[in-house]
């Protein structure tokens, strides 16, 4: 029978511990569902800076096969070329961005080592799934050692227009790589267009009367196929023992009092500061908000070896503290800035709880926090989404308030929209956006994705 053999940078946990990260989150819906076998990096930096042996796991139909990296791995390749290059450069900060061939070569490097450690895995009728901007040269490296399955590759963050992916220096290598796959997914139709002009602009590539694009003698069929989550499922976590927890304390809190939630790592690309400046801007525009309304944020670090990360950790302390010295009385506080992370079960209550989801990224692949804080809503009396026009999700998301994330002014007038908003407009945003949760699911997504594969995969085709 056929096996779905995943590859991310990011394996599990396979229960909900809260580690933040949307892929993981969407891998363990699919593996759930489909069983297969999910190959990454354990999350370890190996002490004598060797390669481990495979660390093996089984839960149920999901096995697991992961990694330690040397620490020089970790630091080149995770911490350096993926999240000091690629990962800016995809969110248009290349003012954030940092070239060095040092790191490139340890992202390469890596690339090398994780696909000869898969290869002796895969059996002949596995169906491949790479994920991520990890592991771009991983297909390349497969057909290398001529592996012939269906190798099929998913970008969770954006591909940019070509006028910012070309500041990347070997940016001609890692399209021609991705060109290595049968078949390349997007999160949008805008990432997908980027890819697709890149290929027909900047490297004279050909589109084929089938869809499929020929450039630099490779062919690839892409497409955008936007990720989703479990909705019927997230819906009931309100109903867990810690979805009640946390619901029944924010409504005792919040009896007389409206709350705004944002969910995010933190992370640059997520407009936090941007966030807490719009929140500031409320009150200063209509005072009578002050003591009714607050704004919690969540905020788990993440890449905290990045400086930027770190920056603006920093950043946001000084400017919650700012605020709340400014607008804080003695029975209310403005900004509950909260760095430590929850398990989604516990953020289903607190999403429940909450007037207003704020998800004002100022680029995001997709954002699934968005879709979740849909899910958790009451549907007699449903909460109000605030989404950035540059998360992913906006663009099947239309019912929500759609804000640009970089005018301060115009995040506060829509906060103020979301917090007055009547009751019937709620419903009737609430009922074409969750429509929309509860059909594209994770299910839905990889179903899609996983069948596309098979039908365009022809292994005289894949080598090259
Ligand atoms: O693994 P980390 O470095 O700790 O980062 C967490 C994950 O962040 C990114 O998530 C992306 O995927 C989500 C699901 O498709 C999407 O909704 C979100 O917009 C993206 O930012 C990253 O792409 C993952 O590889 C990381 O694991
Ligand atoms: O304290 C937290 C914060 C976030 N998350 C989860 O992490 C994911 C974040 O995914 P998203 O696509 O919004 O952004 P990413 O972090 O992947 O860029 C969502 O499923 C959140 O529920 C979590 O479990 N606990």
């Amino acid at each position: 029978m056929t096996r779905i053999v995943i590859v991310s940078n990011r394996v599990g946990p396979l229960t909900d511990t809260g580690r933040a990260g949307g892929l993981a989150v969407a891998l363990v819906d699919v593996l759930r569902e489909r069983g297969g076998l999910w190959f990454g990096w354990s999350g370890e930096v190996s002490e004598d800076g060797t390669y481990s042996p495979l660390r093996l796991y089984e839960d149920g139909n999901v096995s697991t096969a992961t990694i330690d990296v040397a620490q020089a791995d970790y630091d080149e390749f995770y911490a350096g070329y993926s999240n000091r290059a690629l990962w800016p450069t995809l969110h248009y900060r290349l003012d954030l961005t940092d070239f060095d061939r040092r790191l490139e070569e340890g992202y390469r490097r890596v690339n090398e080592r994780f696909a000869s450690r898969l290869v002796p895995l895969l059996r002949p009728d596995d169906i491949v799934w790479v994920h991520d901007y990890h592991f771009f040269f991983l297909g390349e490296t497969l057909r290398a050692a001529g592996v012939e399955n269906p190798i099929g590759f998913f970008l969770h963050i954006p591909f940019p227009v070509p006028e910012v992916l070309t500041a990347l220096p070997n940016h001609k290598d890692i399209v021609k790589a991705m060109l290595a796959y049968d078949l390349v997914g997007f999160q949008t139709s805008q990432h997908l267009s980027g890819f697709e002009r890149y290929l027909l602009e900047e490297v004279d590539g050909e589109r084929l009367e089938d869809g499929s694009i020929a450039a630099m003698d490779r062919r690839v069929v892409a497409d955008a196929f936007p990720i989703g989550i479990d909705g019927e499922a997230f819906s009931t976590f309100h109903e867990t023992t810690e979805g009640r927890e946390n619901f029944t304390l924010m409504r005792s809190e919040l009896e007389t009092r409206k709350q705004i939630v944002g969910v995010d790592r933190i992370d640059y690309s997520k407009g936090l500061p941007e966030r807490f400046e719009a929140f500031e801007r409320l009150l200063e525009l209509y005072p009578e908000h002050k003591g009714e309304v607050s704004l919690l944020q969540i905020a788990p670090p993440s890449r905290s070896e990045v400086r930027a990360y770190t920056q603006i950790q920093r950043l946001l302390e000084g400017l919650s503290g700012r605020i709340n010295g400014r607008f804080s009385d003695l029975d209310w506080t403005p900004i509950h800035f909260i760095t430590r992370s929850f398990p989604r079960r516990a953020l289903a209550g607190i999403y429940r709880a909450s007037a207003v989801g704020l998800v004002t990224p100022l680029r995001d692949g997709m954002n699934l926090v968005a879709k979740e804080y849909i899910a958790a809503q009451d549907p007699e009396d449903p909460g109000v989404l605030v989404l950035s026009r540059f998360a992913g999700a906006a663009e099947e998301m239309r019912e929500a308030l759609i804000v640009n994330p970089y005018s301060i002014d115009e995040l506060a007038e829509a906060l103020r929209r979301a917090i007055q908003m009547p009751l019937e407009e709620r419903k009737e945003r609430w009922t074409a956006l969750n429509a929309k949760v509860m059909t594209n699911t994770a299910s839905n997504w990889s179903r899609r994705f996983l069948d596309r594969l098979v039908e365009i995969h022809t292994p005289a085709e894949a080598d090259g």
